[in-house]
């Protein structure tokens, strides 16, 4: 159990813990590459850590301190078959991305996770990696784990994708390195693009064209050195406090600011949210800044379109903040919140609304009331990390305590929150 009392501010300098996507992919592209991958800032969330775990089942030589880890590469070919399931944990990443490259190995895997991984769409992976031979089954044709892989001998494809999603072209993308001929993929509107730059950085060519992405089968990776930046989505909950308790200012610092990611940066400046960019820098193919934060009063606005997939994992926390700014704040086109750790749609509106917050669901989104007075409540996690922490950040405003349930969910993607929260609140 978590409990949260009303803050009258936060303030400080502080740094989040390293970004979840970048942590995956170098752990995965170090165990595929030749040579040693070393890693610093990585995220020791339950979901990276189960990335780790995967490796290690099939003979990789990883060692994790801290946020320092090695990674002993053997090359594409050098894992071993696992003689156990592989267990993913709560992470969608994981699964999906291993799903290429586990098409690729001539061997069999099975690949399963906890509850909320059961009911996750897989078939949006497992779809296009069979259209290039991989052979592949789970529940309903599929559609659900387990996943049970058998790879090889892959004919490279060019897929229109039916969704922005970062999971589905990077796994495509991975099978694509050792398919035969070039394999593309492109997508209704930019997912984040960590795949295209780590790949790059571990000395494959990727060919971008707009919204296409194409790699050559049969290119090999070399290990190198990876700096994670702190994850621009563990910001989030911190930016949104700031700009809901007056008087509060904090600078962020070493924060990944990727344009595929920044919507929540674009959103917060739209609201008239005082957020500055300072000392701007590129690490690992990878732009970095520290954000320079101070509370303003917000305006509700409209979010769709092509942002939503550069802010889609912090849309929780958006409605928390929407519900100090004037006015409404209407969020279309995130009907993808529904197939997240939980349906994000649901749990935001049943959650928020125990606070006394005024938020509908709609189809694909939701319409947030704003200038709202928030009352302590008793609140569920539903094993969802984004809709804990977001629902702990309201709690800051919230007249009381506030009670988050099943608060463990939280370390899938941000250890050592409740203490951050407390060390900078006053
Ligand atoms: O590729 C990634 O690292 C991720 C992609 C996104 O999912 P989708 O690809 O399903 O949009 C995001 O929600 C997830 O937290 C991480
Ligand atoms: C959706 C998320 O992660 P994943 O898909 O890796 O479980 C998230 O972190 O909000």
């Amino acid at each position: 159990m978590l409990r949260v009392r009303q803050a009258n501010k936060i303030n400080g300098t502080v740094k989040v813990p390293g970004d979840k996507s970048i942590s995956h992919r170098a752990v995965m592209f170090g165990s595929l590459a030749e040579g040693t991958t070393t890693i610093e800032g990585f995220l020791t969330g339950a979901d990276c850590l189960s990335t780790i775990s995967c490796f290690r089942r099939m003979g990789i030589q990883i060692e994790q301190h801290g946020d320092k880890v090695t990674v002993e590469g053997k090359g594409w070919y050098g894992l071993q078959e696992p003689s156990e399931r592989l267990d993913v944990g709560n992470s969608g990443t994981t699964i999906r991305l291993m799903s290429g490259i586990m098409s690729t190995q001539p061997f069999h895997v099975v690949m399963e996770g906890d509850e909320s991984i059961a009911k996750r769409p897989m078939r949006r992976v497992i779809g296009p990696l069979r259209q290039m031979g991989a052979k592949i089954d789970g529940r309903k044709d599929g559609e659900f784990t387990p996943l049970a892989i058998r790879g090889g001998d892959l004919q490279g494809i060019s897929y229109q994708s039916p969704v922005a999603s970062a999971q589905v072209k990077s796994a495509i993308l991975l099978a694509g390195l050792q398919a035969k001929g070039v394999t593309s993929v492109t997508e209704p509107h930019l997912s984040r693009d960590h795949t295209e730059r780590m790949l790059a950085a571990f000395g494959v060519n990727v060919v971008r064209d707009g919204l296409t992405v194409s790699v050559e089968g049969g290119q090999s990776l070399k290990g190198r050195a990876i700096q994670v930046p702190g994850d621009i989505s563990s910001a989030a909950f911190l930016i949104a406090a700031v700009m809901m308790l007056p008087g509060s200012s904090l600078l962020i610092e070493n924060v990944g600011i990727n344009p595929s990611r920044t919507g929540i940066i674009d959103v917060v400046q739209a609201m008239g949210g005082d957020l500055e960019l300072v000392n701007e820098r590129v690490v690992n193919e990878e732009p970095v800044a520290d954000l320079l934060v101070k509370h303003s009063q917000l305006q509700g606005i409209e979010i769709a379109g092509d942002i939503i997939p550069r802010l889609i994992d912090e849309i929780p926390v958006i409605a928390v903040m929407a519900t100090q700014a004037k006015g409404r704040t209407v969020i279309r086109d995130a009907e993808e919140l529904k197939v997240k750790e939980t349906d994000r749609i649901a749990t935001v509106v049943s959650q928020l609304s125990k606070f006394g917050a005024k938020v509908t669901p709609t189809d694909d989104g939701m319409i947030i009331e704003g200038e709202s007075v928030l009352s302590g409540a008793v609140i569920d996690s539903m094993g969802d990390h984004r809709i804990g922490m977001a629902m702990a950040i309201a709690g800051l405003s919230a007249s009381g305590e506030t009670v988050i349930e099943n608060e463990e969910a939280i370390d899938v993607s941000f250890p050592g929150f409740a203490e951050l929260l407390e060390r900078i609140s006053q």
